[in-house]
């Protein structure tokens, strides 16, 4: 295996290029958790590939005066809508793990969503950072165990809690099975300390029903009861159809992130950016959208934009960045999507992300994905 790089080579010019030094430089047993999707990993190539069906619309002779990526969310000010997803143990990736990933989100005005399976302590990576840091939990069988790490992060001044809700068991990982992955023995979730882990490969062995990993499994009350214990914004993370978008809606959730988890847990779902429209049509502006999976350019941003998220954030290419160059190689990532993301709203005549909309997509591919009798305002309005 090769060691991280400490510079940039000119051959690394995509998110893509990351993908395949990452490969060169990661124990294949671990690439094998980092980077495979769930059963088939159908699911997880159509995140990409989806993006292909949505083809963008361009615009000449715009004034581009003043143009900005700029954004604002649950009031913290990001350089772009660009977010770092949650993703488990680090270091797995890259020996200072976390660490660097926060370093890099802060040099590029970006927010990092750590995960509750991170492998350094929620408290030290909140001292490390010069941006906003997002605190993202799973709802534990042990309730008060929840709610404590949820008064950890605010304590520590992590700016929201992302509640992952689309995971209450762990997908059939075929390839991490394959690979006989397991985590080294000085790689932990160590913000789970004290709390006693149920074993969840018992319990799939026991084929899921009665187990008590589905037993304890967290259910819409106690969303509702976190809401009521943190002042936190609570933006809840793998909403996946209009109904349960309208439930978190109930619950007093402050905002929601379409995903299907990567596609690492139900493989078959469709695509993430198939399944924004309908849920942005079900929250209807009362809170913001975001989404993530698949995000791999410039041009995907301004898809899942145009389609009405707020933000997107992407999982993998970071992990592929971390384990290529570390922080360097982190914050080199996110500037490269930032630029593609620039260029793209150049050509498509957006100055601003409020310019963007479903104007930026050719109609004929939206029919495919927008199932509402909205094709009317498609918007051929020349100002626009
Ligand atoms: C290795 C890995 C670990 C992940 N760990 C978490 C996690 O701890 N919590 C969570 O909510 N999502 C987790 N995810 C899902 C990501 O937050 C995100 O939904 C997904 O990676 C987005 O798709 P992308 O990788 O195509 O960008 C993980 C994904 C990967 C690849
Ligand atoms: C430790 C896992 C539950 C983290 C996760 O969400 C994932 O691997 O996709």
């Amino acid at each position: 295996m090769l060691p991280p790089l400490d510079h940039i080579p000119r051959e690394i010019a995509s998110l893509g290029d990351y993908e395949a030094a990452a490969r060169q430089r990661i124990d294949p047993a671990a690439w094998a958790y980092l980077n495979a999707g769930a059963g088939d990993e159908w699911t997880m190539h159509e995140n990409v590939s989806a993006f292909s069906r949505l083809p963008l619309r361009t615009r000449v002779l715009r004034s581009m005066q003043g143009a900005s990526t700029a954004t604002s969310l649950f009031g913290c000010t990001l350089d772009s809508p660009i977010l770092i997803a949650p993703t488990a143990y680090h270091r797995l990736a890259h020996p200072d793990g976390e660490q660097a990933t926060v370093l890099a989100a802060g040099a590029t005005g970006t927010a990092m969503v750590v995960s509750t399976q991170a492998s350094l302590p929620l408290e030290d990576l909140a001292a490390a950072a010069a941006g906003p840091l997002w605190f993202q939990i799973y709802i534990q069988p042990d309730r008060d165990f929840t709610s404590a790490l949820a008064e950890r992060a605010e304590a520590a001044g992590y700016r929201a809690l992302v509640v992952t809700v689309d995971a209450p068991v762990n997908g059939l990982r075929n390839a991490e099975a394959r690979a006989g992955f397991a985590l080294p023995p000085d790689i932990r979730p160590v913000n789970l300390n004290g709390m006693r882990m149920p074993d969840q490969d018992a319990a799939i062995r026991a084929l899921l029903f009665g187990t008590p990993v589905l037993d304890h499994a967290a259910i819409w009350d106690d969303l509702g009861q976190l809401r009521a214990r943190t002042r936190l914004p609570i933006i809840v993370k793998g909403i996946a159809c209009p109904e349960d978008a309208t439930l978190a809606l109930q619950c007093g959730v402050d905002g929601i992130i379409v995903s299907n988890h990567g596609g690492r847990v139900l493989d078959g779902m469709p695509a993430s950016i198939d399944l924004l429209p309908a849920v942005v049509e079900a929250v209807n502006g009362w809170v913001p959208v975001l989404m993530d999976g698949g995000i791999r350019r410039g041009n995907d941003v301004v898809r899942a934009l145009a389609l009405g998220a707020q933000a997107v954030l992407i999982g993998r290419p970071i992990l592929h960045a971390l384990a290529t160059a570390g922080a360097l190689g982190v914050a080199h990532a996110i500037r490269v999507l930032r630029a593609e993301l620039e260029l793209a709203m150049a050509l498509t005549g957006c100055r601003t992300l409020e310019d963007i909309g479903r104007h930026c997509l050719h109609g004929s591919s939206l029919a495919q994905i927008w199932p509402f009798d909205r094709t009317d305002d498609l918007c051929l309005d020349p100002e626009r």
